[in-house]
């Protein structure tokens, strides 16, 4: 599998999930620089967490609007795979590349903890090596996750099956309508979640959850 990750000024997890993407792939994913207008020829792009352009104005709306994201577009209308993680998640809203915002959390704190992912949707590029319902464990980092659709377009993702994880057993950190933690596009091929799958690949991070992510998206491409 190619892979391509944007790194914005500000960004923070991109080494994370190249290291994932590497590790389970075989192949070393390429570093794209936000200001770049090309992408390289792959089959995944990954808008990684952290805070780009330091969430002035809202999370991911300076992001959305970086030279990189008309070839991230343009990528999309390819039917290419795209994942956006946390701030990822946060910059795909601003672009129009999925519906919905990611407001302030609930709690208007910071969270840093581990949280329960329940699989909502298995029949994904993202997904497919999950069991349906599977619970898993997943950290999450954020200040801004408390995802918010109109009841319009929440009947519609549930509706097409478009939520990818829930937060399960009482865990949702943010107050996110439906517990949703994660969603697809309506072509299935973008995902955008809050929690980080790359931070639990390998023992030494305390557990395997995140890894058949990765798998799954190998397998896919
Ligand atoms: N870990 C992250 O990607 C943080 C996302 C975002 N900047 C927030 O705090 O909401």
């Amino acid at each position: 599998m190619k892979s391509a990750v944007v790194v914005f000024p500000g960004s923070n997890r991109e080494r994370d999930v190249m290291k994932a993407l590497g590790a389970v792939s075989g192949a070393a994913p390429v570093a794209v620089w936000h200001a770049d207008t090309t992408l390289p020829d792959v089959d995944l792009v990954v808008l990684p967490g952290g805070f780009s352009y330091g969430d002035y104005l809202r999370s991911g709306a300076i992001a959305a609007r970086a030279p990189i994201m008309a070839a991230v577009k343009a990528h999309v209308e390819r039917g290419g795979l795209v994942i956006g993680i946390c701030n990822g998640f946060q910059i795909l809203t601003e672009a129009g590349l999925l519906p919905g915002a990611l407001m302030r959390n609930a709690g208007l704190k910071f969270v840093c903890r581990e949280v329960k992912l329940q699989v909502a949707a298995t029949d994904t590029p993202f997904t497919r090596l999950y069991e349906q319902g599977q619970v898993l464990r997943c950290p999450v980092a954020h200040h801004d996750g408390n995802y918010f659709a109109d009841a319009d377009t929440l009947a519609r993702l549930e509706g097409e099956n478009r939520v990818a994880f829930r937060y399960a057993e009482g865990t949702n950190p943010n107050g996110s309508i439906n517990d949703i933690a994660g969603i697809l596009s309506e072509n299935r091929r973008v995902l955008g979640m809050m929690p980080h799958p790359e931070n639990l690949i390998e023992p030494l991070q305390g557990g395997l959850d995140g890894r058949p992510l990765f798998e799954s998206l190998a397998a896919a491409a």
